[in-house]
C-alpha cells in the first residue's frame, strides 16, 4: 500500500501516524507515540481501529530525550511491513517570516529552517533531525515541512508587532504564535460539531506540555498567547509563560548568567516543573498532596483564565471555549477550574458531562458553550502532505 508518514516531535513526546494513500484519499494506518520522555517514557501504538500494536514502558534514562525517542521509534516502524512510503510529513515548529504554507524540503530549505534553532531550541532541533535522517535513508522520498507558525501569519500587524523599533519587526522580530497545526485541525472541527459557533469568536486552549491560547474569528486566527518564541503566554511543563524581560536582565547583569544558562533555565527548568520542584507532568502534581504542587495548578489555571480575558477583549466577546491537548483533553478538573473562572464570560459547566469527558461539557442554557475536541496535528501535517506532493507547484 502506498504511505504517508507523519512524524510530530513535541516538546515530551513524539507522535508518528502512517496512513495509506489511494488517489487523493488518506485513510488512517497506524497511530503512535511515545510521551513522556525523560519522566516515564511509553512507546504505544494502534491499528486505526484501536487494536494495540505495542505498548512498551522505559527506564526515564533509557529514552531520555527526543534523538533516543527518534531511534526507539524507527526501530519500531522498521518492523512493519506492506508499505511503500511515498512521503513524510514534519511538524515544524517555527517558520519564521518566510513559511506561510507548508513547504518542500530541500537542502536550502533545511538551511533556513536550522536558522530558527535558536528561536525553538526545545523543538526546531528534534523536528530538524528526523528529516535530516529521512533525507539520508530516503533521498528519493519527498520531505513536507508544516509548520506550527502558519496558520498565525494573517494576524494583523499592529497585533504582531512589539513596540520597539521598526528595525526589529523587518528582520522578523515578531509574536508569531504556534500550535497552528493544532488550531487549524480545532476550526475544521468545529465548523463540523458547532457550526454557527465556528462562524462567532471562539477561544482555543491547547494546553499540554506546551500550551497556548488561540482566538478564532469566522475560524481564522486573530491571536495567540504566544509570541517570538514558544515560551510566551501560559506557564508550560517547563516554560515559565509570559515573563517580565527585566528578570532576564536580572538574571544576566546582577546573578551573572551566560546566555546559554538563561536559556536552559527558561526552556527546561521552569514552568510547573521549577515552580512545583516535583514534576513538569500534569498528572504527577495533581496527584500530589505537596503544597507546591498545587501553588503550580493554581498558577497554571490562575494564568489560563488571565489569558483567556486578554484573547476575550481581542475578540470582543466569545461564543465558545474550547480544550484540547494532553491537559485539554484529559483532565475534568483542570478544565471545570478554568470554567469556574470564566463565568464572568457567560461559560458554565455540566459538572457530569466533563467528568464523563464528553464533548460538550456546558449545558443547554450556557452562554457560552464549553467543548472538548481531541487534536489531530497529524492529519493536517498529512493532509498539507499529501497536497503538496500531489501539486508541488500549486
Ligand atoms: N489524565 C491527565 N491528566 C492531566 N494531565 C494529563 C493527563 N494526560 C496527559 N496529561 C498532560 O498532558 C501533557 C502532554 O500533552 P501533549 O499535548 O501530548 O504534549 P506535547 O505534544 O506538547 O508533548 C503531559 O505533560 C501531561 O501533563
Ligand atoms: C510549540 C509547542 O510548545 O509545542 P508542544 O506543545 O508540542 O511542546
Ligand atoms: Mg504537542
Amino acid at each position: 500500500m502506498d504511505a504517508l508518514l507523519v512524524v510530530n516531535a513535541g516538546s515530551s513526546s513524539l507522535k508518528f501516524q502512517v496512513f495509506g494513500i489511494a488517489g487523493t484519499d488518506l485513510t488512517r494506518q497506524i497511530r503512535g507515540k511515545i510521551d513522556g520522555i525523560g519522566t516515564r517514557p511509553r512507546l504505544q501504538a494502534a491499528a486505526a481501529d484501536g487494536v494495540p500494536l505495542i505498548d512498551q514502558t522505559y527506564d526515564a534514562k533509557a529514552v531520555r530525550d527526543l534523538p533516543t525517542a527518534i531511534a526507539e521509534a524507527r526501530r519500531w516502524l522498521l518492523t512493519l511491513e506492506g508499505f511503500k512510503l511515498r512521503a513524510v510529513g514534519h511538524r515544524v515548529v517555527h517558520g519564521g517570516p518566510d513559511y506561510v504554507r507548508p513547504a518542500l524540503i530541500d537542502a536550502g530549505v533545511l538551511d533556513r529552517l536550522a536558522s530558527y534553532q535558536d528561536l525553538a531550541p526545545l523543538h526546531q532541533p528534534n523536528n530538524l533531525a528526523p528529516i535530516r535522517l529521512a533525507m539520508e535513508i530516503n533521498p528519493d522520498v519527498p520531505q513536507v515541512a508544516c509548520f506550527d507558525t502558519a496558520f498565525h501569519r494573517g494576524h494583523a500587524e499592529h497585533t504582531d508587532c512589539y513596540a520597539l523599533p521598526r528595525a526589529f519587526y523587518d528582520e522578523g522580530v515578531r509574536r508569531y504564535g504556534f500550535h497552528g497545526l493544532s488550531y487549524e485541525y480545532i476550526a475544521e472541527r468545529l465548523r463540523k460539531v458547532a457550526p454557527q459557533a465556528a462562524q462567532g469568536r471562539v477561544i482555543v486552549a491547547h494546553l499540554g506540555s506546551g500550551a497556548s491560547m488561540c482566538a478564532l474569528r469566522d475560524g481564522r486566527s486573530i491571536e495567540s498567547t504566544m509570541g517570538f518564541t514558544a515560551l510566551d503566554g501560559l506557564p508550560m511543563g517547563t516554560r515559565p509563560g509570559q515573563l517580565d524581560p527585566g528578570v532576564v536582565l536580572y538574571l544576566i547583569l546582577q546573578k551573572g548568567m551566560k546566555a546559554q544558562a538563561v536559556s536552559d533555565l527558561l526552556y527546561h527548568d521552569a514552568g510547573l516543573k521549577g515552580l512545583s520542584g516535583l514534576s513538569n507532568d500534569m498528572r504527577d502534581l495533581l496527584a500530589s498532596d505537596d503544597p507546591h504542587a498545587a501553588l503550580a495548578i493554581a498558577h497554571f489555571v490562575y494564568r489560563c483564565v488571565l489569558n483567556a480575558g486578554m484573547l476575550a477583549a481581542a475578540l470582543g466577546g466569545i461564543d465558545a471555549f474550547v480544550f484540547t491537548a494532553g491537559v485539554g483533553e484529559n483532565s475534568a478538573a483542570i478544565r471545570a477550574r478554568i470554567v469556574e473562572g470564566l463565568a464572568w464570560l457567560g461559560a458554565e459547566l455540566d459538572p457530569a458531562a466533563n467528568e464523563a469527558g464528553a464533548a460538550l461539557i456546558s449545558p443547554a442554557g450556557s452562554r457560552v458553550a464549553v467543548h472538548v475536541i481531541p487534536t489531530d496535528e497529524e492529519l493536517m501535517i498529512a493532509r498539507h502532505t499529501l497536497a503538496l506532493i500531489s501539486a508541488p507547484n500549486a
